[in-house]
């Protein structure tokens, strides 16, 4: 028998490390280093799942968010043959940059990104409280960019219905 989304999910999970008071008195930190030492292949494999190979078809790129944005969205690209375009934190990307603030759930930024245009999948691992997604996907038509889809890998269902531009965020493990 196939196994279901949700062995999938309580497969993944139970390599989720809680960490108490990380990086701030009163945030319990879900630190995803266990997972990716020994189930990196399963994670992008699962997250791939969550586009149709239609949509996979259509996009240009992957857009991934600085940092562990980057390990999943840059092996999500190889994956799929497609190109991987960063969103970095500030100061990190050289000129010319789109740049946007945001907030999210221990502290605050600001993103920046080069201008470009096509199709792109946003991925990030986290969705907390959804700033850093929603800023993320903000700056990606500030720099000429369609977002075409959003996926995490965690949803941590601090926020019950995040949306952004009427899209909700794809997850594969929910808290
Ligand atoms: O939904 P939010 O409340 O906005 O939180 C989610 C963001 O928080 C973490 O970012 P962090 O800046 O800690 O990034 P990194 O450890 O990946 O560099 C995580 O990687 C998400 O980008
Ligand atoms: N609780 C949390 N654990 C891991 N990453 C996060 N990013 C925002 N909140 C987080």
């Amino acid at each position: 028998m196939p196994p279901t989304d949700l062995d999938l999910m309580t497969d993944l999970k139970q390599f989720i490390r809680d960490v108490a008071d990380f990086p701030r008195s009163g945030i319990i930190f879900r630190d995803i280093a266990p997972l990716l030492r020994s189930h990196f292949g399963p994670t992008i494999e699962t997250m791939s799942g969550l586009l149709s190979a239609q949509e996979w078809e259509r996009i240009d790129a992957v857009a991934g968010i600085e940092s562990r944005g980057f390990m999943l969205g840059s092996a999500l690209a190889l994956r799929h043959g497609k190109g991987f375009v960063p969103i970095r934190k500030k100061g990190k990307l050289p000129p010319p940059v789109v740049s946007i603030p945001y907030q999210l759930e221990y502290g605050e930024g600001v993103l920046e990104m080069q201008q470009g245009n096509g199709r792109l999948l946003l991925i990030d691992d986290v969705l907390a409280t959804g700033g850093t997604l929603a800023a993320a996907a903000d700056l990606c038509l500030l720099a000429g960019y369609r977002v075409d889809a959003l996926a995490v890998l965690i949803d941590l269902n601090l926020i019950k219905d995040f949306r952004w531009e009427g899209q909700a965020a794809r997850t594969v493990i929910r808290y």
